[in-house]
């Protein structure tokens, strides 16, 4: 309620509504955690600034932006702060910012609409990397970077970076309660994929977001302004968009756009590379590849304009075709440890394998701690106990204060002395973070580990090489409630049949799965499941079995959704997960294209 007693409706404010000090002139967008008004202050009518107010009661989200946007990612193009507050309560209030209103159009639209050069492109894409570089070394990550949060400003063409609302610093505590930070699958990288899927049994992980995933977002972004497309475009189902970002290769934007001069199709190809050390190392590194072309002899071609203009209707473009298949070449598959064959004879190192086990074996407990906290550490280390506020924070107390704290002195140049020592002093830690501090492994744990460990020791296997354990099964889990009636309603509970991995490979032929998210296509009608529906889930890679819980059902005929808990099932054996055939590694695995699938009340360990 407003202090007069009125209904509040912060994601709508009308023109003329008064947040603090500031009038509202209308709205320029509402996003997942704030709306953003066009305001005028009372007392200067005439100025126009963006106003963003928080939607969330918690207000962690805002503090931590308006502390990035006040302190660290202070840059010329970057939006600056000018005051904050809280309202309706100037006390317990959601939390706003007021910045510059950015006067221009979204990286995209801005393309599409006013139809610039290359060289224009070439130049805000420069800028952009720079910008980045420049953060970066201060040890702060946008990690939320599409054409959306890239403003073109009207005046000069110049870039402005906005909604540092996901964005990190070094430091700082982590406010994200998932594996990755908030932000959008088209523009993930392919390894912070690859982690998230290497990594769904362990919820607690946290991505290391880095620097190259910020430049690996600034390549799409680019891609998008110079085609038209996104190299992986939205739309299709998540499971299909995540397996073409990590294994196939974009086509190139010249392939899409055949007037994009060769050097910029080439650097922005680089900042889309699948590993993070093939990608230019920095934004400046970055700001070098796409000036390339600019610099050198072909500067011509960039004198071109993005696209084609409809004959007779002036202002309005021809967006280049996407073609219908354009992921013709698989990306090369990243190294993988490969698979540590049982050797015919014990070579010398599995003579000295062999003493360490037996050294193992005769340690006393002591030994085993020590090698068990090992392990653990490296799945998962340990937050610091305290983490320690970042330096140089201006608005420590500021939330508190009442309405809006007008900021001074701001720096124009560079930042103050201090904080650039505190910008050098800081590297980011680009260690796997969890949220839960580690635990000392169970004795259950340790004595399956010791058990394993004297298993291949006894049997003559090479312990420096095979690894210490089996695979741990995927935990029990019990179904949700809303799952359990939607299976009720399919008449699926307890029920098996069949499921292909592609349907468009013979059925008696063998597949190769990869841990992570997984589809798979019914065969026959279960219950009232249609043929061809889709199960989409996860899939565990275990040492002998392969493993799959899916938790969603496509109706093929009607394209309906519901949850379930289903499971991968061998017949043969009535046990769940499917026997593993020969070849694939610890992420991938060899199995029969046809198995079954089964609904499950729980999912048993
Ligand atoms: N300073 C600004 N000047 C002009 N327009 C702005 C400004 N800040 C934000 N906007 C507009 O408001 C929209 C929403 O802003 P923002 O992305 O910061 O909100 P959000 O709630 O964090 O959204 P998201 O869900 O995209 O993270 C932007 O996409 C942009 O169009």
């Amino acid at each position: 309620m407003s202090p007069e007693g009125s209904q509040v409706f912060p994601a709508a404010l009308q023109p003329g509504a008064v947040v603090g000090c500031w009038r509202v002139l209308g709205a320029l967008g509402v996003g997942g955690y704030g709306a953003v008004y066009r305001v005028e202050p009372l007392d200067a009518p005439g100025r126009s600034f963006a106003l963003k107010l928080s939607l969330h009661p918690d207000p962690a989200r805002a503090l931590r932006e308006m502390a990035l946007l006040l302190d660290r990612a202070w840059h010329p193009n970057v939006v600056r702060v000018h005051a904050t507050g809280r309202w309706p309560d100037p006390v317990e209030g959601l939390p706003y910012f007021v910045m510059d209103w950015v006067e221009g159009l979204a990286l995209h639209i801005w393309a599409e609409t006013v139809n610039p050069t290359f060289r224009q492109v070439a130049m805000v894409g420069g800028s952009v990397a720079m910008t980045l570089g420049v953060l970066h070394a201060r040890g702060v990550l946008h990690r939320d970077l599409k054409p959306e949060h890239l403003l073109i400003r009207t005046r000069g063409q110049v870039p402005v970076l906005i909604d540092f609302g996901a964005g990190d610093q070094a430091g700082a505590m982590t406010l994200t309660t998932t594996t990755l930070p908030p932000g959008t699958l088209h523009l993930r990288s392919p390894e912070a994929i690859r982690f998230q899927q290497r990594h769904w049994r362990q919820p607690e992980l946290r991505y290391p977001y880095s620097a190259a995933d910020d430049l690996y977002a600034l390549g799409v972004c680019l891609y998008r302004a110079v085609t038209g497309h996104y190299p992986f475009p939205p739309g299709q189902e998540p499971e299909l968009l995540s397996v073409a970002i990590t294994e196939r290769l974009p086509p190139s934007p010249r392939d899409i756009n055949p007037q994009v001069p060769e050097p910029l199709s080439r650097a922005i190809l680089g900042l889309l590379e699948k590993e993070p050390e093939q990608r230019p190392r920095t934004g400046e590194a970055a700001h070098s590849e796409l000036m390339r072309g600019l610099l050198s002899g072909g500067a011509a071609a960039f004198e071109a304009h993005l696209f084609d203009e409809i004959p007779g209707k002036p202002n309005q473009i021809r967006r280049p075709a996407w073609p219908e298949q354009p992921y013709l070449t698989p990306a090369p598959r990243p190294r993988a440890a490969p698979v540590a064959a049982a050797p015919r004879r014990l070579p010398a190192w599995g003579w000295v394998g062999m003493a360490l086990c037996l050294g193992l074996l005769l340690a006393g407990p002591g030994t085993w701690e020590v090698l068990l906290r090992g392990w653990t550490r490296h799945t998962t280390p340990r937050v610091p106990e305290s983490v320690s506020a970042p330096v140089g924070h201006k608005l420590a107390s500021a939330p508190d204060s009442p309405h809006s704290v007008p900021v001074a002195a701001l720096p124009l140049a560079s930042p103050s002395p201090a904080t650039a020592t505190s910008m050098v002093a800081l590297p980011k830690e680009h260690a796997l973070v969890t949220t839960k501090p580690s635990v000392p492994p169970s004795p259950k744990t340790g004595r399956t580990l010791k058990t394993a460990a004297i298993a291949s020791c006894v049997a003559g296997m090479a312990c420096a090489s095979a690894p210490l354990v089996d695979r741990p099964t995927p935990p029990a889990e019990d179904c949700p409630l809303d799952a359990q009636e939607a299976m009720q309603k399919l008449k699926i509970e307890g029920l098996q049949w069949s499921a292909m991995f592609e349907p468009s490979t013979r059925a008696d032929g063998f597949v190769t799965v990869r841990e992570g998210r997984a589809a798979v296509y019914t065969q026959g009608s279960g219950g009232r499941v249609h043929w061809g529906s889709m199960l989409t889930g996860t899939l565990y890679v275990g040492s002998k079995r392969v493993y799959g819980r899916f938790t969603q059902l496509r109706q093929k005929k009607t394209g309906e959704t519901f949850p379930v808990c289903i499971e991968l099932w061998f017949l043969d054996d009535s046990t769940r997960g499917i026997p593993r055939s020969e070849g694939g590694d610890e992420n991938t695995a060899v199995v029969p294209n046809m198995m079954s699938v089964r609904g499950v009340w729980r999912y048993d360990e």
